[in-house]
């Protein structure tokens, strides 16, 4: 089985030489309060995309990450290249503000039975591009926390489109997926995350997962829910290895600086 290796460098305020990832990286940014650190995963990203009600926060909030700065030199050093959803929570001055810089407008208001963050990731999936797609890492900003109905169907994006990279990101912790055809060997950046993590399974109760590196590590360990999941857990390596015949949940703690 392949290897899948996985690193949060996007996170550090510079990417060292020897962590330069072989990834191209593109932003979501949903409809809750910015991540302090959204400038950083803006400025690693290639293409940017605001789900709906996103782009508000990013005309609203990127300007008071740069309290010095005129918030109009923030907002158009800051623009995203597509703003697609449903549209019934973007504002009509801030559709006006980035259509006028060029932003492309994807009004999907039709489709009422996927979220404004499957639209986008359908976007970058069917994106025409020299980029190979598996090269593709998709950072969501602002997925978790807040109401749990939406974080539930942002969890579940990451199921519905197993087979592409997407990170969903909070200001305090991280989760992606571990899918089963593949094992997985994360590289911690300690300065940035840690040391509290979890492995749950998703989709279906795992019944053999092996790890190692975890102050807690699962030796062909069965997990379901309703049974043992791993929560709580430390890192205790800088890298840490998984198998498993289910697809998991990785999530890991962003430190506060
Ligand atoms: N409180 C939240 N917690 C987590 N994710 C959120 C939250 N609010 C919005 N999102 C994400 O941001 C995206 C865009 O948000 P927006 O408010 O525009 O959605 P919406 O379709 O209007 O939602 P709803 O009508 O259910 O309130 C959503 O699809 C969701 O992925
Ligand atoms: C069974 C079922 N439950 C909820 C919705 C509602 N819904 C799901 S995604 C979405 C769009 C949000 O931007 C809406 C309104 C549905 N369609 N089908």
């Amino acid at each position: 089985m392949e290897l899948m290796s996985h690193s949060s460098a996007f996170l550090l305020p510079t990417i060292p030489p020897d962590h330069r990832p072989s990834l191209t990286y593109a932003l979501v940014v949903l409809n809750q309060r910015l991540p302090r650190f959204t400038p950083l995963l803006w400025d690693c990203a290639h293409l940017h995309l605001c789900a709906d009600g996103g782009a508000n926060r990013v005309y609203d909030e990127m300007p008071l990450l740069f309290p010095d700065e005129d918030p109009s030199d923030v907002r158009s050093r800051y623009k995203p290249e597509v703003i697609k959803g449903d549209m019934d929570s973007v504002r009509k001055d801030v559709l006006d503000f980035y259509a006028n810089l060029g932003t492309k407008v994807v009004d999907e208001s039709q489709d009422q039975d996927t979220t404004d963050l499957h639209k986008c990731i359908e976007y970058i999936r069917d994106f025409k591009s020299d980029i190979d797609k598996s090269k593709i890492c998709i950072l969501v900003a602002g997925a978790l926390g807040g109401r749990f109905d939406h974080e539930i169907g942002n969890i579940n994006v990451l199921c519905r489109f197993s087979s592409m990279r997407i990170i969903l990101l909070s200001d305090d912790c991280l989760i992606h997926l571990l899918p089963r055809t593949h094992h997985h060997e994360i590289h911690i950046q300690p300065s940035v995350e840690g040391p509290h993590c979890g492995l749950v399974p998703i989709g279906m109760p795992s019944r053999s997962t092996t790890t190692t590196g975890l102050q807690w590590d699962l030796d062909k360990t069965e997990m379901s829910f309703g049974g043992l999941i791993s929560t709580s857990n430390i890192v205790k390596e800088e890298k840490i290895t998984v198998r498993s015949d289910s697809d998991l949940l990785w999530t890991i703690s962003i430190k506060k600086q």
